[in-house]
């Protein structure tokens, strides 16, 4: 039974037992009597043979699988993959791929598998590159995209097609798709993309064009909400590895050797958290999720006294969001943005570094050789490694099915390790943070023993923010209502 809708980008399906079905919108919503086509795929013979290859209508992914007996079915959104009939002619496809926002190691492997599976699988060869973000789609020429022309890029970090931040003018964007004749349009780019990508879809949808609209997540942040993870953050975690070790060895070569590693994460600090607990070699590892505080008892000072007469070295892990309220009002960089609106931030690895150096020389008289190390852009400017090129793979494989099968105004997404598509509202409405009461950050508490910097109160405070966990923390409470995992 269809409940409602808070507005066209949500269709609220409820079923027995608590089910809900956040579904995505379909062309049919608003344009009636679109003719339909079998899906090509069933004369392809590197398909034809898998038994059960389209997936059923009905199928349905849950976001919540840790449940009690008597729990709600609660949400589950709809499972990606091919359908049985498709709502484009192969020949009458004009796709066009944008890439937006910071890069992120898998971008061209996206890219090549939204051109090669829109070829391959269904015969479409008119495919644009739109040239440097959404501002391209006015202001720019685009480029032709063939399975030739991609063949390699899977290997290259960046992105073939550029991107940029800020520019998005919804109405002279659409007008260009209107334009070109484009009649699917595969976004791939973070949170605020998602948002670009939602404003699009509603203007199509106001204008009555059958054009179907797919997001693909990215971000090397991990803080886009629902998915169990985003593309390229595996690889960042393992690059980053890198700078982690250079600071051990330089550390662990002096006496009294302090390194400090600072790595992306804005507002959310799972790259610091992940790359710390593969580590192993981290004494502390500082996100912007964890407040903490330099000076007197239970302080950062005292901890890496503490460390440094145990140990004789540590190494420090920030996140580039870190501690930012702590940095003073001379260093803040007050209310400057970039283009796209994101707060710009201080460097906290600088600031921290010397304040460590000053402190120690100052305050405690004691010799101490820091080295600071920032790899930010290292991390994330490099080729995707083998697991988020599968990855990209099936999210680009999945967008293709998705809109050839009619599907718009959806983001492509992975939901407990199976492909969905995700409604773009339940993608943009919030992000997805560090919750510093999940079981993972106590494990990290545990493997670095750093102190947690919290008091009692802080604590309690925390745990009423009720922050949903993702698949990457793994606090999910059972009992909870339908309101996420
Ligand atoms: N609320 C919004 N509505 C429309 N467009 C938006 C909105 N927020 C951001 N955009 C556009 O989306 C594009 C990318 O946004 P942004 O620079 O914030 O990066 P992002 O997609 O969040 O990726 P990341 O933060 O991971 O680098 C920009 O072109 C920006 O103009
Ligand atoms: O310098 P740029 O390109 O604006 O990007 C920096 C930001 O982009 C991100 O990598 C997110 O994509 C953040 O971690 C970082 O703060
Ligand atoms: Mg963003």
């Amino acid at each position: 039974m269809e409940t409602g809708r808070s507005n066209s980008q949500m269709k609220l399906v409820s079923g027995d037992a608590g089910y809900l079905l956040e579904d995505v919108p379909h062309l049919t919503d608003y344009i009636p009597n679109i003719p339909t086509y079998p899906n090509p795929l069933r004369f392809n013979p590197a398909y034809s043979v898998v038994k059960q290859y389209f997936v059923d209508m009905d199928d349905t992914v849950a976001q919540k699988i840790v449940v009690h007996k008597d729990s709600p079915r609660g949400i589950h959104f709809r499972r990606a993959g091919p359908r049985q009939k498709v709502y484009f002619d192969s020949d009458e496809v004009h796709a066009c791929i944008v890439t937006c926002g910071g890069l992120c190691p898998g971008l061209n492997t996206v890219i090549r598998e939204l051109v090669c599976g829109l070829s391959h699988m269904y015969g479409v060869n008119k495919v644009l590159g739109i040239d440097g973000g959404y501002r391209g789609f006015y202001a720019k020429n685009t480029v032709t995209l063939t399975p030739k022309v991609v063949n390699d890029i899977h290997k290259r970090g960046g992105t073939i097609i550029g991107t940029s931040r800020g520019g998005h003018d919804t109405s002279k964007i659409v007008d260009s798709i209107q334009d070109r004749g484009i009649n699917q349009v595969y976004i791939i780019g973070g949170d605020g993309t998602q948002k670009g990508a939602a404003a699009i879809y509603e203007e199509i949808r106001k204008r009555g064009l059958k054009v179907a609209v797919a997001g693909i997540p990215k971000t090397i942040d991990n803080d886009i909400p629902v998915i169990d993870k985003s593309f390229g953050f595996d690889t960042a975690v393992e690059e980053a590895q890198r700078a982690i070790n250079a600071a051990h060895v330089e550390a662990e070569s002096t006496e009294n050797g302090v390194g400090v590693v600072k790595l992306m994460g804005r507002y959310s600090g799972f790259i610091a958290m992940y790359a710390t607990l593969a580590s192993r070699d981290v004494d502390c590892c500082l996100i912007p999720e964890s407040p903490f505080y330099l000076e007197g008892k239970g302080g950062l000072f005292e901890f890496i006294e503490k460390r440094l007469k145990e140990n004789g070295h540590m190494v420090i892990v920030i996140a580039e969001g870190a501690g930012q309220e702590l940095l003073s009002e001379r260093m803040q960089s007050g209310d400057q943005k970039d283009e796209s609106g994101n707060k710009l931030l201080r460097d906290v690895g600088l600031w921290i570094s010397h304040r460590i150096k000053d402190h120690f020389a100052n305050q405690r008289k004691m010799l101490l050789t820091l080295k600071y190390i920032d790899p930010t852009y290292m991390i994330r400017a490099i080729p995707s490694n083998a697991s988020d090129n599968v990855y990209c793979t099936l999210l680009a494989q999945s967008a293709v099915h998705g809109a050839m099968a009619g599907y718009t105004g959806f983001t492509s997404g992975l939901v407990n390790g199976r492909h969905t598509y995700i409604p773009f509202n339940r993608i943009t409405e919030k992000q997805n943070k560090v919750v510093i009461t999940d079981r993972m950050w106590a494990r990290l508490l545990s493997s670095t023993n750093q102190p947690s910097f919290l008091g009692p109160k802080d604590v309690v405070e925390s745990k009423k923010e009720d922050e949903p966990p993702t698949a990457l923390l793994d606090g999910e409470n059972c009992k909870d209502d339908q309101s996420g995992k």
